[in-house]
């Protein structure tokens, strides 16, 4: 039923210039669920990701969020339903110039009007929550290590509490120790927040210790989606040429010949 859907895309597409990169793409998001959609490079998991967003047009196709049309939505209204989300990019991608604590705050400060001082206490409660003394919301990003400023983060995604948070390869870039220190962090904060998550991600392992539902794309489609815990038996062979990282298999990867 559609209502149990946080998220529902249907026929999505977008091309740019001959290159079609979503050629109809269909997605459900269960309410309070996570769903990791896993691909390939370049296989447009970052475009679906900034469509649902509203940071880039589809050519076509409907994106439901709570049952509600987001496609063609007046800016304003698309703001409104905008504060429900919550965003870990790739890379942290904190303001360099600003303090920790202002990083993690700045939505609350700039997007919701709230007085410095409520949002800095807000914002020192979730660096607890991700595991950082409040010593470190008086830092600068540029003196953290990767996994601090993931953290961080981290912490800026879940301060306003969002309803749905999403997750652009969360462990890219990573030691295999603190990937997993940031995938349990993930589940920790997405209960502690009662969020719906949508994750992007290369890692299969990430996808086991955080997704309930598992989705793959493949030339501009949906070609397999299910519970996260039977991806190792999908019994499709791009799915699991992907899971087991073999070179051979239906998928080919476009190599250039010099
Ligand atoms: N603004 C843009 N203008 C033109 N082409 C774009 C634009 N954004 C993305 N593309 C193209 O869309 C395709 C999919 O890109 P996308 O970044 O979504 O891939 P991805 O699956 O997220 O890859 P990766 O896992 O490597 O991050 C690529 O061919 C890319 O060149």
């Amino acid at each position: 039923m559609s209502s149990d859907l946080k998220i529902k895309v249907r026929g999505l597409k977008k091309a740019f210039g001959s290159n079609v990169v979503l050629d109809g793409v269909d997605l459900d998001v269960p309410r309070g669920k996570s769903l990791v959609v896993i691909g390939g490079s370049g296989t447009g998991k970052s475009v679906m990701i900034k469509c649902i967003l509203g940071l880039m047009q589809p050519d076509a196709g409907s994106i439901e969020i709570d049952g509600q049309e987001v496609v063609g939505m007046p800016a304003r209204e698309r703001e409104r339903v905008m504060r429900k989300f919550g965003m870990l990019f790739q890379g942290a991608a904190l303001f360099d110039s600003l303090p920790v604590w202002e990083n993690v705050a700045f939505g609350l400060i700039s997007g919701r009007g709230m007085k410095r001082g409520e949002a800095k206490e807000i914002a020192l409660r979730k660096l607890s929550a991700v595991g950082l003394q409040p010593e470190v919301g008086d830092l600068f990003p540029a003196e953290l290590s990767g996994g601090m400023q993931k953290r961080v983060g981290l912490a800026r995604a879940i301060a306003a509490e969002p309803e749905i948070i999403f997750f652009d390869e969360p462990t890219t870039g990573l030691d295999p120790i603190m990937a997993q220190v940031i995938n349990e962090l993930i589940v920790t904060c997405v209960d502690m927040v009662g969020a719906t998550a949508l994750s992007i991600t290369h890692d299969m392992h990430s996808l086991r210790e955080i997704g309930d539902n598992a989705a793959m794309i493949y030339q501009g489609k949906i070609i397999w989606a299910g519970e996260a815990k039977d991806i190792d038996n999908s019994g499709n062979p791009y799915v699991e040429q992907f899971v087991k990282g073999k070179a051979e298999g239906p998928i080919r990867m476009p190599v250039r010949s010099f």
